[in-house]
């Protein structure tokens, strides 16, 4: 498999270009298939290096997150290609880990999060650095938690920060672990991904006063159950992971519904409808909400077997909305919301001043740069419409702070979107994709 341009760090060039986000021609009609969720992506390729035999991911998402997290294994020692004849398939072979390599997350939160635990059962050091924005995301709670089960990590930069190394005996105790996760799911996510393979397992307590995304733990629990690990989840915010192999698997990898979410909401701006097919009957992805914030915004929603169609009038209603189990949907509902018809509260989502930026000082700046006025709360935003103009919608190397640019261009004539090629984090090609929508 090459790896290609979409791995690459953003460069100024980049950062500095402008999209014209093109405004909506008229009421939609539109079927987009949207491609692999990177949340259950790079949970199944990380359980795949881990397993006894080989897996397969059809319909495989090539997105900068996931071939980040395909290269970094095969810096461990992984096996990662192309299935034969196919580029939409891809073949998983575990083999033993080995150290002396370096990995690079990008500004990906799954390859910061996931694979420390992942080096941990390495032979030798293993170096992880990522994008400037990358080194600003919180990582304490993993490190510490590491540190807590006896394997050895080295600080370079910020403490509990990227630059940091990770130096594996090829084997980890485990046991029991007390975790903060009230910054972010991904550090219960991360140490349970790898726990079956530690020789205790692992019990690990979140001791935070808040959780966010829950459905993403449920998400981690459920793939590694489906990979035949043995997981107690009956106690609320303890998970026990029980040693044992975790096995291969061939899967079909659901599209990506979070990053449904805009082109379901612009019919919700441009009236009309867009379909989803795909849409998965049970989900544990966050964005299975969605069906239910879009209806209590003014959409009327359908699934239709696999085809999820929303259709809008272009009236959207102001909501109250806490976001905590789904907050990476904040950006998409924050666009809406500032084009609505009245005030929107969002709460519960404090945890994403964490994210690729801080998006609710981004969301705020924003949406206020264009003429909008939204307002910072201690966990959230205050969105109270206001007529917008149109003016430079900035990214912060964000991709829904793009997505969320190119939404608010459909209703406001002259929104420019810096840096959208930053939407390749976890979508290949969105431009295309959302010119193909509007027709
Ligand atoms: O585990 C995952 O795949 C994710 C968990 C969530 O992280 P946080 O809990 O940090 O919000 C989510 O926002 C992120 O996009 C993906
Ligand atoms: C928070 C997000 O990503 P990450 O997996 O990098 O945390 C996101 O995609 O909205």
């Amino acid at each position: 498999m090459t790896t290609d341009a979409l791995t690459d760090r953003p460069d100024a060039e980049h950062a500095a270009a402008l999209w014209p986000a093109p405004q909506a021609p008229g009421p939609l009609d539109a079927t987009v298939e949207v491609p692999g969720s990177k949340s259950l992506m790079n949970r199944y390729l990380v359980l795949a290096a881990l397993a006894d035999s080989p897996s397969r991911l059809r319909g495989a998402l090539r997105s900068r997150d996931t071939l980040l997290m395909a290269a970094a294994l095969r810096a461990l020692g992984i096996g990662v290609e192309d299935a034969p004849g196919t580029t939409s398939d891809w073949v998983v072979t575990p083999g033993s880990l080995s150290g002396g390599s370096d990995v690079d997350c990008g500004l990906a939160g799954t390859v910061m999060r996931f694979l420390p635990a992942v080096a941990a059962l390495a032979e030798g050091p293993v170096r992880f650095d990522g994008d400037p924005h990358a080194r600003v995301r919180p990582m304490g709670p993993v490190l510490r938690a590491l540190r807590a089960l006896e394997v050895p990590v080295d600080e370079h930069g910020e403490p509990g920060h990227l630059p940091f190394t990770v130096t594996g005996r090829g084997r980890v105790r485990g046991g029991h672990v007390d975790v903060d996760a009230s910054g972010s799911s991904q550090f219960v996510s991360g140490l349970l991904l790898a726990a079956a393979r530690f020789e205790q397992g692992l019990t690990l307590r979140h001791t935070g006063p808040t959780l966010p995304s829950l459905p993403h733990i449920e998400m981690t629990v459920d793939v590694l159950r489906a990979a035949g690990v043995t997981v107690d989840d009956s106690r609320p915010t303890i998970w026990r992971v029980e040693p044992g192999t975790i096995a291969g698997r061939d899967v079909r990898v659901e599209p990506d519904l979070s990053n449904a979410a805009p082109f379901l909401c612009a019919a919700m701006i441009a009236g009309g409808t867009v379909r989803v097919p795909g849409w998965p009957a049970q989900t544990t992805q966050p964005g299975g909400l969605l069906p239910g914030i879009l209806e209590r915004m003014g959409a009327t929603t359908r699934l239709d077997g696999d085809v999820l169609a929303v259709t809008g009038t272009g009236r959207i209603h102001g909501l109250d909305l806490d976001l905590h189990a789904a907050g990476e949907l904040t950006p998409t509902i924050a666009a809406l919301a500032a084009l609505a018809d009245s005030p929107t509260r969002i709460r519960g989502v404090a945890h994403l001043r964490g994210h690729e930026t801080d998006r609710l000082a981004a969301l705020s700046t924003e949406i206020t740069r264009l003429g909008g006025q939204a307002e910072q709360t201690s966990d959230g935003l205050v969105i109270t419409p206001r007529p917008l103009t149109g003016g430079t919608v900035r990214t912060y190397a964000d991709h829904r702070m793009a997505t969320a640019g190119a939404l608010l261009g459909l209703a406001v004539p002259g929104v420019r979107v810096e840096d959208v090629a930053t939407t390749a984090k976890t979508i290949p090609d969105f431009v295309g994709l959302w010119s193909g929508m509007l027709g």
